[in-house]
């Protein structure tokens, strides 16, 4: 039976990718892993980064919360490790700031990575400050509170994607992508030739040739009917 959104679990052991592919990913980024898994996994353009210039990848740790309760969250920490990421999502849609700098600095002493939320989060300019990288919906000192259960390392849908726990979540400026845990290495592999291929061209772009060339995309344009005049008085007679 599913597990999914299911309230009153918390699951010790999760499977966990191998560092040094987690960093590969990292490396790659979310656009280009995006892309390599046939443009699945990305989260939905709501949930942002706070901050700009990092990159975070990790083993997701997930979490199901109440919406206004964040009880869910000190349970998890316990059951984090080194190198993961905590995955969020409420059981109904809250924009409460669930998360602030104390459940950060206690994720940092375990050596966790960062969040992604499907929720709000508050404190954010000291999360900034301490370099603990965030990925919410929203921003908002809304205050919660320590009532009801959820769940730690079951399935949840975040932003609008399924994420299990020991997934990879690769998170960047440009969003966030999940990459299943059993696909790492397969979309580690194809994400690498992607790289080398964006290597090679864009080389080819820096010297002044023409995408239009490089692709051959001149035949397709004329064949959509693309027309070039000399000047707007010829395309106006
Ligand atoms: O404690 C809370 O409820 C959330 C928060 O602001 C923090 O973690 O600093
Ligand atoms: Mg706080």
């Amino acid at each position: 039976m599913s597990l999914l959104n299911k309230k009153g679990i918390a699951i010790r052991h999760i499977p966990r990718a191998e560092h040094g592919m987690i960093e590969k990913l990292a490396t790659a980024g979310v656009a280009t892993i995006h892309e390599a898994q046939n443009r699945e996994g990305l989260l939905h353009h709501g949930i942002r980064p706070i901050q700009q210039g990092l990159t975070r990848a990790g083993n997701a740790v997930t979490v199901l919360v109440t919406p206004g309760d964040n009880w869910m969250f000190h349970v998890a920490v316990e059951l984090c490790q080194a190198g993961d990421i905590l995955v969020v999502a409420p059981t109904s849609p809250c924009g409460d700031g669930f998360f602030g700098d104390l459940l950060a600095t206690s994720l940092q002493a375990r050596g966790v990575v960062g969040l992604v939320g499907d929720i709000g989060i508050r404190d954010s300019q000291t999360l900034r400050d301490m370099g603990f990288a965030v990925w919410s919906r929203h921003v908002h000192a809304q205050g919660t509170v320590k009532e009801s259960l959820g769940s730690v390392n079951i399935p949840i849908i975040c932003g609008g994607q399924l994420v299990n726990p020991g997934d990879v979540v690769v998170a960047d400026d440009d969003g966030v992508v999940v990459v299943r845990h059993a696909e790492v290495g397969t979309v580690l592999t194809r994400a690498e030739s992607r790289m080398a291929n964006e290597t090679a061209k864009r080389e080819r772009l820096h010297n002044g040739e023409l995408g239009l060339d490089i692709y051959a995309m001149r035949p397709r344009l004329a064949e959509k009917g693309l027309r070039y005049f000399d000047s707007a008085d010829e395309a106006e007679s």
